[in-house]
């Protein structure tokens, strides 16, 4: 699912209108009628108090729209206007009119913080004050709303996205913003969804589709892609009824040193449970024993040196090399990867301790075959492009350092982030169980396995980090958090594979129509 900018969902909906020749008051009514809809669905009409805050622009114009049509079906609702500003959109004004026509119950204004309306625990407030317009910083008395909102514990729903939250930057003031239980948003999510300084502040969000116009949608490239099955299916290769380990090609993964010869170990699993032929594992001397005898599908080539690697030599001649899992940063193992470098023409995948030496060496990075993918975790991050103000500009320092070096970057996190050129491919699978240790050199050896068996770089780490954790998604249902560790995310990876290709279950319940008042 493509991830619009605000630019792009304000040029969508003028020509979606002009398209469909439709006014933007029509489109204002089929929003608001989704978020009714998508309400009453859930409702059936209890007489729960909704609390319906509205702005003064088109967000607010959605909120009325709401207002009119839960008034209208017997709801208990409550209509405030957060006055923040003397100007009115046009269809804000229309629909200000309308809900005027509908009840004699007329919308409260809220001009400052002395009058705050009593909400209970219980009650829903439905948030409608700023949406994609927010352009500036906002006045104390309504940080004070905000405020009044967090205090009454009351479930929130936020209008497209949470009131304060700009969709490209992160908020200076945490209280600036509302915290919502829900955000329905339309057409496209926002990429603040997905950032860890700002995805706070929704627990959870859906899209609804407002009927933009398909070919705008489908031809316009955007920054950002949100990663899910429909986007990783067509990367899938099937394979051939005739296929044999040699078309699958061959890994090799060097890294290990005494006492993280584990770290080789998962990652030499991870890519030969997602598909690759063969596996050779290139690590310290100490690591050859337990590595044959916990895992002997993989072949083992061994350094001289017992305890870390100090020369890279083999003769075997891989499909893809993952290199840095364990691998320690000692000055014998950084000439080594120096070396190997030099002569290397394979595609790679460097993780960890790889990063590491990348970090304190960044010449090496020329050295880099083109599409090499990089899989640091924050810290890791941090030694290639320095410290970031926020999440954008992590963002842009990452981008620029891919551009640089022609690199794939892959920011690990709860939405991992894949980052290529100028474009981003946000991960939608994955959970709170993958903070464990390990589960990143698995992740290595999930995306070295793809590259072996011939996805090319960018597409195996899209579909590697999808897999990686969609399998967490699925066990973890049986395993919960905090027993799930590395090895699970291996175990998990038949159950991805599987998936992929299961039908979607029939709704449980089904879907009110559109309705008109
Ligand atoms: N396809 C769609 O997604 C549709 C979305 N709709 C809804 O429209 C909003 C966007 O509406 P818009 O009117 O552009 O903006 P807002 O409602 O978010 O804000 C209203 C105006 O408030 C002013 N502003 C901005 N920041 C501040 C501030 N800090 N304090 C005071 N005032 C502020 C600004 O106007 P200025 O002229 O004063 O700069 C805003 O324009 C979108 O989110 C959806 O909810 C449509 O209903 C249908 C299609
Ligand atoms: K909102």
């Amino acid at each position: 699912m493509k991830i619009f900018s605000k630019e792009q969902i304000y040029e969508g909906d003028a020509l979606t209108a002009k398209k469909q020749g439709i006014t933007s008051t029509e489109l204002m009514e089929r929003a608001g009628t989704q978020i009714f809809n998508w309400l009453h669905l859930r409702m059936q009409g209890a007489q729960v108090p909704i609390h319906v805050f509205c702005g003064i622009g088109n967000n607010g114009g959605d909120g009325l729209v709401v207002a009119r049509h839960l008034i209208t079906h017997g709801y208990n609702v409550k209509t405030y206007i957060v006055n923040y500003s003397k100007t009115r959109s046009k269809d804000f004004l229309i629909n200000y009119e309308r809900i005027k026509g509908t009840t004699k119950d007329w919308p409260i204004l809220l001009n400052d913080a002395k009058e705050l309306p009593e909400i209970d625990e219980k009650d829903i407030i439905v948030d409608a004050i700023f949406g994609i317009g927010l352009n500036r910083p906002i006045v104390t008395w309504v940080k004070q709303l905000f405020n009044h909102f967090r205090a009454t514990k009351a479930f929130v729903l936020s209008i497209d996205v949470p009131s304060g939250l700009e969709t490209d930057a992160v908020p200076k003031d945490e209280e600036c913003v509302v915290n919502a239980g829900y955000t329905l948003s339309f057409q496209t999510p926002k990429l603040v969804f997905f950032l860890p300084e700002t995805a706070k502040y929704t627990v959870q969000w859906e899209v609804l589709d407002i009927g933009i116009d398909p070919e705008y949608l489908f031809t316009t490239p955007t920054e950002a892609d949100l990663i899910g099955k429909n986007e990783v299916l067509p990367i899938y290769k099937p394979r051939e009824k005739y296929s044999h380990k040699g078309h699958f090609g061959h890994a090799l993964v060097i890294g290990g040193s005494y006492g993280k010869i584990g770290a080789v170990t998962l990652a030499s699993r991870g890519v030969l449970t997602i598909g690759a032929g063969k596996v050779t594992a290139y690590m310290p001397k100490c690591g050859y024993i337990p590595l044959q005898s916990s895992f002997p599908e993989a072949m083992v080539i061994s350094d001289v040196n017992d305890e870390k690697i100090t020369k890279i030599d083999f003769n075997i001649t891989p499909d893809a090399v993952a290199f840095g899992v364990g691998a320690g940063t000692d000055a014998k193992t950084i000439s080594a990867f120096e070396a190997f470098l030099k002569t290397n023409t394979k595609p790679l995948v460097i993780d960890a301790d790889g990063i590491n030496i990348l970090a304190k060496k960044k010449a090496l990075l020329k050295s880099l075959p083109e599409n090499t993918v990089l899989t640091p975790h924050p810290k890791e991050l941090e030694g290639l492009i320095g410290k970031w103000t926020d999440d954008f500009d992590k963002l842009k320092k990452t981008k620029a350092l891919s551009k640089k070096y022609k690199c794939i970057v892959v920011i690990k996190g709860a939405n991992t982030i894949t980052v290529y050129g100028d474009k981003l491919y946000v991960n939608a699978t994955g959970n709170p169980s993958l903070a464990t240790a390990g589960t990143g050199d698995v992740l290595t050896g999930m995306i070295t396995g793809l590259i072996a068996q011939g996805y090319d770089a960018l597409a195996a780490t899209i579909f590697g980090v999808y897999l990686h954790g969609k399998s967490a998604d699925l066990l973890v249902e049986e395993l919960g958090y905090q027993s799930f560790i590395a090895s699970h995310v291996i175990e998990g990876i038949p159950l991805a594979y599987l998936d992929l290709f299961k039908q979607p279950e029939p709704p449980q319940v089904e879907e009110a129509g559109e309705e008109e008042n």
